[in-house]
């Protein structure tokens, strides 16, 4: 049993601290956000994350987990620190580190005994050094001792506690052996593998690993757009390439781009480290020109079903940058709503968990609705953003009567294309065929003439 203490109680912290003392350590999960400490001491949850409210019960009921806004105090009572606060995307694309830089000023000052730091944001290459420097420039007994390691998180939102429970791999990056051992000890309950490396290779790995997974994104979707104009289907290419163990079936899927709160800052802050170490990144540019172009297929799409959208009232369905989640950092709906906005369409929305974050961001782009049926009654065309099973699972007999004219864009690839030519629906997806004639096309025919 470790006395483990995590800094910052997100969607990382939070998470990954609960995973922590549900193999029975005891953890503190401290933030200096009072609400949401407040909140976790009532037993709510400040996100979005299935599962979560459930193992965070049980595990405050075991006496294993604990929440304050009190950090040194925190700090003091436990061996090894975890640092998982925010790394957001600062002016240039670079990573904005201050919040790292200030929880090791507060590690620094209530540093009472030896101690391992354990850094667990996303981070440039040379943050565990600089945490380093900063603790010992803080600590007030320079002879209390500390070592630094490296262990980033690889967790994806929506099934967070599944890939913490099962991780396919620790990293660890440490300049002590010692150290190293301890969190690999500490990683044994999760019968992961264990990756141990040096510092600076373990805060790349993360980097590497995103920048990687962005790529294959960015490229489905191009190899998408050629299947569009050549008459493939991306489906079926992604899972006769996916069939290569060396490509890999996962991260195949094309649609309007990656978002969330990490490929995109993440592409960007590895290519502002490559820019700074002297190295232009010329592909990981492109990746990310590429997702940013990708975001606006699905308006080029309504486009030419509806022929203009000027007046035109769209039910946008789903908000979240992905389903399971109420994350709306960099979702593409952010981009695509006020684009079609801008258009002259009326944005009709509806997301089954994260219309709330949504209205924080940008309320006054659209209307939102309670359900689905009502975001889209009356609308001339549906537009899917995010493929929540609500969404793929809909009645597409219910939303054909709701819907003015028949006409689905869908930028997630939900359906057949064969089962939406059999319901006569118009359907445009991406890098497969569009769906334009049958009895559906002649609805559209009358909407565009409208
Ligand atoms: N979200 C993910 O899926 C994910 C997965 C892997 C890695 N990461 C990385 O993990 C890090 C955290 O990401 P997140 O999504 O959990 O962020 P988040 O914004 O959800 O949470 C960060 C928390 O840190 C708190 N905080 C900020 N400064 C603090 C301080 N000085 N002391 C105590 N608490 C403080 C904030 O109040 C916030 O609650 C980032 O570097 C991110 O890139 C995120
Ligand atoms: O084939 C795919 C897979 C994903 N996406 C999109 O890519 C984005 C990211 O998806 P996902 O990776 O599932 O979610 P995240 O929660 O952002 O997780 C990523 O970012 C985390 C933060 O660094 C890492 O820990 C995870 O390993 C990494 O998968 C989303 O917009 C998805 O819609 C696609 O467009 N096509």
């Amino acid at each position: 049993m470790e006395k483990i203490t995590v800094v910052g109680s997100g969607y990382v912290g939070l998470v990954s601290g609960t995973c922590f003392s549900e193999i029975g350590n005891r953890v503190i999960c401290c933030d200096v956000d009072p609400f949401k400490i407040a909140m976790l001491r009532k037993g709510e949850i400040p996100i979005y994350e299935p599962g979560l409210k459930e193992l965070v019960k049980k595990n405050v009921d075991a006496d294993r987990l604990f929440f304050t806004s009190e950090i040194g105090d925190a700090i003091e009572a436990s061996d090894i620190i975890y640092i998982a606060v925010g790394t957001p995307m600062g002016d240039n694309g670079e990573a904005d580190m201050r919040y790292v830089h200030e929880v090791a000023r507060t590690i620094g000052k209530h540093l009472n005994s030896y101690k391992i730091i354990v850094n667990k944001s996303t981070v440039p290459v040379g943050t565990g050094e600089q945490v380093r420097q900063i603790i010992m420039e803080n600590r007030k007994n320079r002879f209390v001792q500390f070592d630094v390691v490296s262990n980033p998180e690889f967790l994806r939102e929506g099934s967070a506690i599944e890939d913490c429970m099962n991780m396919e791999r620790a990293v660890i990056g440490a300049t002590s052996d010692k150290a190293a051992k301890r969190i690999a000890d500490l990683h044994a309950p999760f019968r992961t593998r264990i990756f141990q490396t040096n510092l600076e290779s373990a805060e790349m790995i993360k980097y590497a690993a995103n920048a990687f997974l962005a790529t294959k994104i960015s490229f489905i979707n191009g190899i998408a757009n050629v299947c569009e104009r050549v008459g493939a289907d991306v489906t079926s290419v992604a899972a006769g390439m996916g069939l290569d163990s060396r490509i890999g079936a996962k991260f195949l899927q094309a649609g309007i781009g990656y978002g969330g709160s990490c490929f995109p800052k993440d592409t960007f802050a590895l290519s502002y480290i490559a820019e700074e170490a002297g190295f232009d990144f010329s592909l990981l540019k492109s990746v990310i020109a590429a997702n940013d172009e990708q975001r606006l297929v699905v308006v080029d799409k309504l486009k030419q079903a509806l022929g203009c959208l000027e007046g035109k009232k769209i039910g946008v369905l789903g908000l979240a940058f992905k389903p399971n989640t109420d994350d709306m950092r960099y979702a593409p709906s952010l981009t695509i709503i006020p684009e079609l906005v801008r258009l002259g369409a009326y944005v009709r929305a509806y997301d089954p968990i994260a219309m709330q974050a949504a209205r924080n961001q940008i309320a006054e782009y659209y209307e939102d609705f309670e359900t689905l049926e009502e975001a889209l009654e009356g609308c001339d065309a549906c537009l899917i953003l995010t493929e929540w099973s609500e969404i793929v699972e809909m009645d597409l007999a219910r939303v054909k009567q709701l819907l003015t004219a028949p006409i689905i864009v869908d930028g997630r690839n939900c359906f057949s294309v064969r089962e939406m030519k059999e319901r006569e629906f118009v359907y445009y997806s991406v890098g497969r065929p569009a769906v334009t004639t049958g009895s559906a096309n002649a609805s559209a025919a009358k909407t565009v003439s409208l």
